[in-house]
């Protein structure tokens, strides 16, 4: 039956002290990005999602970012690895409360890593990207627990951004869009939109025309509308500092089997 719950995490004391890969280190606000992840958090409850906090992972600046934490197909619940190590003991909240929501939880071993920001599923399609923080063991061991209940994995090379959903996501009618710059091999995907800019490649599907977006993508926003869509803007700039885009502070739960 579809659900619609989505976990997000406050954003701890260390924040600023976030991880940056491929952006220069900015000064992070952490007032500020509170505020700013209330909202975001108020727009998903807007749209229908019934949001659930997991518990603070305060020694972790990234906690915030919840949707690396785990991988979500059908009622299976991934547990991640995160390549990144000061980003590992995040993921113990996370699987406390999908095993609470009634999800079968499977977990990303060593020598594998895997981050949910490099997972884009489109329908029974799941993309994965394989770069900096999600390793090829990794994705073997994702194959392997998803693929059995009928998931098609492809690996998509990602050198130019953090994860692959830095890169692309896609619209509800699962056309990927990305910003051609940033791709390292769009050609990968059958159905292909560029968008004019970076933060324009990253939307939320909060259910049906409507997108979830960053106010730094207006040009992008304009073009959604042009073709029938209706985009929710949200400003999440600091988190932008530190490689955050808006797909990555939730992970909705579309198909809890409870
Ligand atoms: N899925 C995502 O896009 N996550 C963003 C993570 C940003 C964090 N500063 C990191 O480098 O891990």
């Amino acid at each position: 039956m579809p659900s619609k719950k989505a976990l997000v995490r406050r954003p701890g004391p260390r924040l600023a002290e976030g991880l940056v890969t491929h952006v220069e280190r900015t000064e992070v606000d952490l007032a500020r990005a509170t505020e700013q992840w209330e909202a975001y958090v108020e727009a998903l409850r807007t749209h229908g999602w019934e949001t659930i906090e997991v518990d603070p992972a305060d020694d972790c600046p990234d906690a915030v970012f919840v949707e690396d934490a785990v991988v979500m197909y059908k009622n299976v619940a991934l547990i991640a690895r995160p390549g990144a190590e000061s980003r590992r003991a995040e993921t113990a909240g996370v699987e406390e409360v999908v095993a609470s929501l009634g999800c079968s939880v499977n977990w990303v071993w060593e020598p594998g890593t895997l981050e949910g920001g490099d997972v884009l599923k489109i329908g029974d399609t799941i993309y994965v990207g394989r770069g900096g923080r999600t390793n090829a063991a990794g994705l073997q061991q994702l194959r392997a627990a998803f693929e059995p209940l009928g998931a098609r994995v492809v690996a998509v090379p990602v050198s130019k951004v953090l994860h692959l959903k830095s890169a692309v996501t896609a619209l509800p009618d699962g056309t990927v869009v990305g910003h051609i710059p940033l791709m390292d091999t769009p050609s990968l995907f059958g159905r292909f939109l560029h968008v004019p800019e970076e933060s324009g490649s990253h939307v939320v599907l909060l259910g049906g025309d409507k997108l979830l977006m960053a106010a730094g993508a207006p040009k992008t926003a304009e073009l959604f509308k042009e073709l029938g869509y209706t985009p929710v803007v949200v400003d999440i700039s600091e988190f932008e500092r530190l490689e955050g885009c808006v797909t990555c502070l939730s992970v909705r739960l579309r198909d809890l089997y409870a």
